[in-house]
């Protein structure tokens, strides 16, 4: 949260005002939220805080929630909160109002301390789950669960195992038991359909809350209204027009520690699987009879099933020099931490139109972006093809922003052509806005029951089948890393498979930022 941004307004129930035209009735009664997993990383600098900012804004209420944490060390309530607290104030704050919420928070936590695999930890968290619901005189029943997931996926078959058996809500009175679970889900389509099944099993697909964090940033949640609420669009999204769409991840900084994790996964599980993936189908999908996330998912499950297999000459993988000087690396190590790859979509939308993916670590700058290219103007009776095509570009972060390059006329007597945009930068257009992180949106989501912005399994599915013959090939040695310079734009062949792609860049585009 920015400083300056800590007025903010209170909700005063769950209540969904957004378009989706569900009757979301808000439930009341108990809610325990069960961060599994609580002394981890991501816990600590994405779970908590989102629950915090939740809980600001008053949409977790303290006479109706209660936060458990749960993980293997053995720690005290305070301990745990001790270590939040520093993931919560903002610097050295003296806020007094602040630090009053954050107090406030962190008395709403309790520590559970157990193993992922044994019965105790679990009747121990059901016990402290159970005091808390009849010290709110919940209706037996009547009360929701919630379970995060802030956990490797090996221990998710054993932990889903014990909530099934010691934690559910103990009947059907209106209350639920949901579990949100983390990416990776899996490493290839046979491990990933092991754990769906496993995880299926025990719960039902309502239950299940897969989380990819890209559906809940502000500009992937706004690609549908654009899409599809706007007339201007509509027409040109297609083949006819589209040249080419790019969906770029870039981060400036590498593995920072997290090298052995990374190794046996690489950029195409950790970024272009799942986040720049999910992109690509609210990018290519078509409009779904509503908004219910049914009829969306339907949808993004039909384009993912058009994905053509991926060809090894339309792929670039490189490697940053220094990654293996991890220790945690092997020595000989060939996982990609850059790739750049075309995706074909075999249907009558998107035909020939290829959709460039490129994520990589380690490099020049930090960004992630949607950008679709136009084809030129038949007959360029202002001869302007050389300054450049029509782009589209959506910026998800930094600074979010949508602007559209453009030919006009330069400004002046002399009848000739500039490329300009037309600009809508959120932080200009939307001053004192304060755009919620991902996590924050999503478990809140979790907790209205609205699985929109979730992976459904068979999109998961959908997903691993369009990867997984090509990570074979490269975890076989087939496919190479050309190693690249740390800060660099990552291996030069990759900017040459964009050109061949038929991505035309543009030059000496000068970009003048407004000021108001
Ligand atoms: N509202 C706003 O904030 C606006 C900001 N701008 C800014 O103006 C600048 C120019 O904008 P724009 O033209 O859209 O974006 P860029 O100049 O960043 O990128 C244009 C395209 O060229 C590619 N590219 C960049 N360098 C090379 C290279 N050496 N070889 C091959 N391909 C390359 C990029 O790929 P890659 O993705 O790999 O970098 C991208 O596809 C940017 O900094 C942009 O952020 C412009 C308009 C509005
Ligand atoms: O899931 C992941 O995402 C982060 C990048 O997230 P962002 O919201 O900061 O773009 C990435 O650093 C990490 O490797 C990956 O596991």
């Amino acid at each position: 949260m920015e400083s300056g941004s800590w007025h903010v307004e209170k909700r005063s129930s769950l209540r969904n005002d957004s378009f989706t035209g569900e009757d979301n009735v808000p439930e009341t009664g108990c809610l325990s939220i069960v961060v599994l997993g609580a002394s981890g990383d991501l816990a600590k600098k994405k779970t908590f805080p989102a629950l915090f900012h939740l809980f600001v804004q008053g949409f977790l209420q303290s006479n109706e929630v209660h936060i458990f944490g749960y993980a293997r060390s053995k720690i005290s309530d305070d301990d745990l909160r001790n270590r939040l607290r520093g993931y919560l104030v903002q610097g050295k704050t003296t806020d007094s109002e602040q630090l009053e919420e954050v107090s406030k928070f962190l008395q709403l936590i309790k520590y559970v301390s157990g193993s992922y695999d044994s019965a105790e930890g679990f009747q121990k968290l059901d016990k402290e789950i159970s005091e808390h619901e009849i010290s709110r005189n919940s209706i037996e029943g009547s009360s929701r669960r919630l379970f995060y997931f802030a956990l490797p996926p090996s221990v998710y078959p054993s932990v889903c195992k014990m909530i099934k058996h010691y934690c559910m809500n103990k009947s059907d009175l209106g209350g639920w038991t949901r579990i949100v679970v983390e990416k990776p889900f899996g490493k290839d389509l046979a491990s990933a359909e092991k754990l769906s099944s496993q995880i299926g099993e025990l719960f039902d697909e309502p239950q299940i809350y897969r989380i990819d964090h890209y559906l809940g940033k502000e500009l992937v949640q706004n690609l549908l209204v654009l899409r599809f609420a706007n007339r201007f669009f509509l027409p040109l999204w297609n083949r006819d027009n589209i040249a080419n769409v790019q969906i770029v991840f870039r981060e400036d900084f590498g593995t920072d520690g997290r090298g052995g994790y990374f190794d046996e996964y690489g950029i195409i599980r950790d970024i272009i699987q799942n986040h720049l993936l999910q992109v690509l189908c609210l990018v290519a999908m078509e409009k779904p009879i509503s908004l219910k996330p049914e009829h969306i998912r339907d949808e993004k499950v039909k384009v993912l099933q058009s994905v053509l297999p991926i060809k090894d000459e339309e792929v670039v993988l490189g490697q940053y020099e220094g990654y293996r000087d991890d220790p945690t690396v092997p020595d000989h190590s060939n996982t990609p931490t850059f790739a750049t790859m075309v995706l074909r979509i075999h249907n009558e939308r998107w035909e020939g139109v290829p959709f460039i993916m490129k994520a990589g670590k380690a490099l020049s700058s930090r960004k992630a972006e949607i950008r679709v290219q136009f084809k030129d103007v038949p007959g360029d009776i202002f001869r302007c093809k050389k300054q450049g095509r029509n782009e589209f570009v959506i910026r998800l972060q930094p600074s979010e922003a949508m602007y559209m390059k453009l030919t006009v006329k330069k400004p002046g007597l002399e009848m000739s052509t500039v490329q300009s945009e037309l600009d809508l930068s959120y932080r200009q257009r939307y001053q004192g806005v304060t755009i919620p992180e991902a996590y924050e949106r999503l478990i809140l989501d979790t907790i209205r029951g609205d699985q929109q912005h979730f992976v459904r399994r068979d999109e998961l599915k959908a997903a691993w089948e369009i990867f997984t013959p090509l990570l074979h090939r490269i975890d076989n040695g087939e496919l190479k890393s050309i190693p690249y310079k740390q800060g660099s734009r990552g291996p030069a062949e990759a900017d040459e498979l964009l050109e061949k792609a038929g991505y035309v860049q543009t030059h000496g585009y000068i970009w003048i930022p407004p000021t108001l």
